[in-house]
């Protein structure tokens, strides 16, 4: 299982976060990363951590002040990126400007969707995955893989309709091992969380607890 920590603007310290991302990936079967804020690739980068974007922009090297060029994150350690999250919506023809700045650059995709609905759009975009994240159970603590699994279900189905080598993540919710077991469990490839980690008292202990049962 890929799981993937997004620190969105979370008052967390990203390079002790870090640090525990890089030691619980080592010692356990699970692909962890984790997406700071822009202004802290290089500083989560430079722990060793696989380091992810939270965005990128549908532009190349030019004039495009207070852009996020995929360029810049790849010099500043990211391996992949974030496109089109529920808190950072893009047109579609900028979702799919932004992958290919992505590949461009050399960065690994994951293009969020809202619904089911959506995923299908997305993994058109020809992504390495895609997630479905119901804005309405992110930060809330309740599992989409708990509260509605169907949406768990169509996205996997959706997206396989579409291009059956395009990975499912699932999010919104997502705290403990059970959960990550249950998107297991759905057709999920991987989970995609937030507070469940940058929120928690102790963030090393909630990761290992993520992946305690995988
Ligand atoms: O938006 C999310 C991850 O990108 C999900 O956030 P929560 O894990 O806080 O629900």
């Amino acid at each position: 299982m890929f799981i993937l920590v997004n620190l969105k603007t979370y008052p967390c310290d990203p390079v002790a976060v870090a640090e525990a991302v890089r030691d619980v990936d080592d010692g356990s079967d699970a692909r962890i990363a984790v997406a700071p804020q822009a202004a802290h690739l290089e500083r989560v980068a430079e722990t060793g951590a696989e380091t992810w974007a939270q965005h990128v922009d549908p532009i190349d090297h030019g004039s495009n002040t207070g852009h996020s060029l995929a360029e810049g994150v790849v010099d500043a350690g990211a391996a992949g990126t974030l496109i089109n999250h529920s808190e950072r919506r893009l047109k579609l023809a900028d979702a799919d400007g932004a992958v290919r700045a992505a590949e461009r650059a050399g960065l690994e995709t994951v293009v969020c969707a809202n619904n089911p609905a959506q995923i299908g759009a997305a993994a058109a975009l020809g992504p390495d995955a895609v997630a479905v994240e119901p804005p309405e159970l992110i930060g809330t603590g309740t599992p989409v893989s708990q509260a509605d699994p169907d949406v768990v279900e169509d996205a996997v189905d959706a997206a396989a309709n579409v291009d059956p080598d395009v990975a499912v993540l699932c999010g919104a919710g997502i705290s403990t091992g059970d959960d990550v077991v249950a998107a297991a469990d759905l057709g999920s490839g991987g989970v995609l969380l937030a507070s469940g980690v940058a929120k928690a008292d102790d963030p090393r202990a909630a990761l290992e607890e993520l992946v305690e049962p995988l």
